[in-house]
């Protein structure tokens, strides 16, 4: 299903007291100085997905604040997608009763925050995830439960449960009381949903690799794995039972050591560079961010395959600056032949002379588009 941004708006986001423009569904590469506006405009396009956006900000940091200001404005974003059959607004804000909270219209009416996944999807990478390799394994696991969750949403419910249920239990064995058939229920919930999240972790791989090796790309090639799964059981039944038999055994050792040892929130993704024949966190910076920003491409083939799910819009926060210019080329080649809107920025405009014509270009000072390059 094609989706792509057109007119879109944005009011007291960030820097930004006012934006109107129309990307006419194309790409878009904003340059401009630092601290100009262009990373909050692609944080205001990422919290058009449920949760907090790239920059895991709260709702009340969103919206414009003044220096003598000391809370936040009510901020919105709103987006008009063009599809192939109609043409659907989509928005979200800071509701104006309580700023901690937002609201998500589509077409007008107030819906959960989920619903914007049926109209766009979104894969961003920023700077900060560069160092996933080298971050701590919960780290590495929510950024890769996020690749997960993009294509089969009901990944994120399944990780929600599953976290509540592990909580409850660590909190009867630690503090009691023990009480064994309250126990059995929590850890049968972990059972399911770990073995729900184990499946769904596995199928994503499956098909980020398949994508990693259906092309040839001036990137280097990954090797993914899955380590400690808490089982290598596949067939439902036996995960299932491997699942619940390895809670009911880790009782003691939980309960001494006051931690969940035991479960698939364990799991770390491991990334192999394979030309290079070393884990990613072993290369060197800039052959990490080779291997991310293609995971990154391999995210984004693969979800604009779900034929029952909106393409999706690629958010790629300064990127082309850390890529020597073979790399920086076959990037723009490789977004355009996958057909993904793309919105780049960096601080130079020079950055993106491979761009100029395939996309918009804008220089960005001081929260104002100030010039457009057609
Ligand atoms: N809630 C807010 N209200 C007003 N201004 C804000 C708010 N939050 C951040 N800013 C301002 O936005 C600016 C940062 O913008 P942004 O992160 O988009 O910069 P950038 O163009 O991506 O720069 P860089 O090249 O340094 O990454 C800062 O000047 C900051 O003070």
């Amino acid at each position: 299903m094609k989706a792509r941004i057109h007119a879109l708006s944005l009011t007291d986001f960030r820097g930004y007291d006012r934006l109107d423009v129309d990307l006419a569904g194309r790409s878009l590469y904003l340059f401009g100085p630092n601290g100009a506006g262009k990373t909050n405009f692609l944080e205001a396009i990422s919290v058009l997905n449920p949760g907090r956006g790239l920059r895991g900000a709260a709702v009340s940091d969103l919206g414009r604040r003044l220096p003598q200001e000391v809370r936040g404005r009510a901020w919105g974003v709103s987006v008009e997608l063009k599809r192939a059959e109609d043409d659907i607004r989509i928005g979200t804000g800071s509701d104006p009763r309580n700023l901690e909270k937002r609201l998500v219209r589509i077409d007008q009416q107030t819906v959960p925050a989920g619903r914007l996944l049926d109209h766009i999807r979104l894969v961003w990478l920023t700077p900060a995830q560069d160092r996933i390799f080298l971050e701590a394994r919960a780290e590495r696991l929510r950024f890769y439960d996020r690749l997960v969750f993009a294509a089969t949403p009901s990944h994120a419910t399944t990780v929600n449960a599953y976290e509540k249920a592990l909580r409850e239990r660590l909190r009867l064995l630690v503090q009691g009381p023990a009480d064994a058939v309250w126990l059995d229920a929590l850890e049968e919930r972990l059972a399911q949903t770990g073995s729900e999240m184990i499946a769904a972790r596995r199928a994503a791989l499956a098909d980020l690799q398949a994508e990693i090796e259906a092309h040839e790309s001036a990137f280097p090639k990954a090797d993914l794995g899955l380590i400690n799964e808490a089982s290598d059981a596949h067939e439902p039944d036996a995960l299932n039972n491997a699942l619940r038999e390895g809670f009911a055994r880790a009782r003691a050792r939980d309960s001494a050591a006051g931690r969940s040892l035991f479960g698939p929130h364990r799991t770390d993704l491991g990334v192999f560079h394979r030309e290079k024949d070393r884990p990613a966190a072993d290369c060197s910076t800039g052959e990490q961010k080779a291997l991310v920003l293609n995971l990154i491409l391999a995210q984004g083939s693969r979800l604009s395959r779900v034929k029952s799910a909106p393409n999706p819009v690629v958010l790629l926060d300064e990127v082309a600056a850390h890529l020597d210019p073979i790399r920086r080329a076959a990037l723009f080649d490789e977004t355009d032949r996958l057909g993904l809107q793309t919105l780049f920025t960096g601080t130079d405009e020079s950055l993106f002379d491979g761009l100029f014509g395939r996309a918009l270009g804008v220089r960005v000072e001081g929260g104002h588009w100030v010039e457009f390059r057609d």
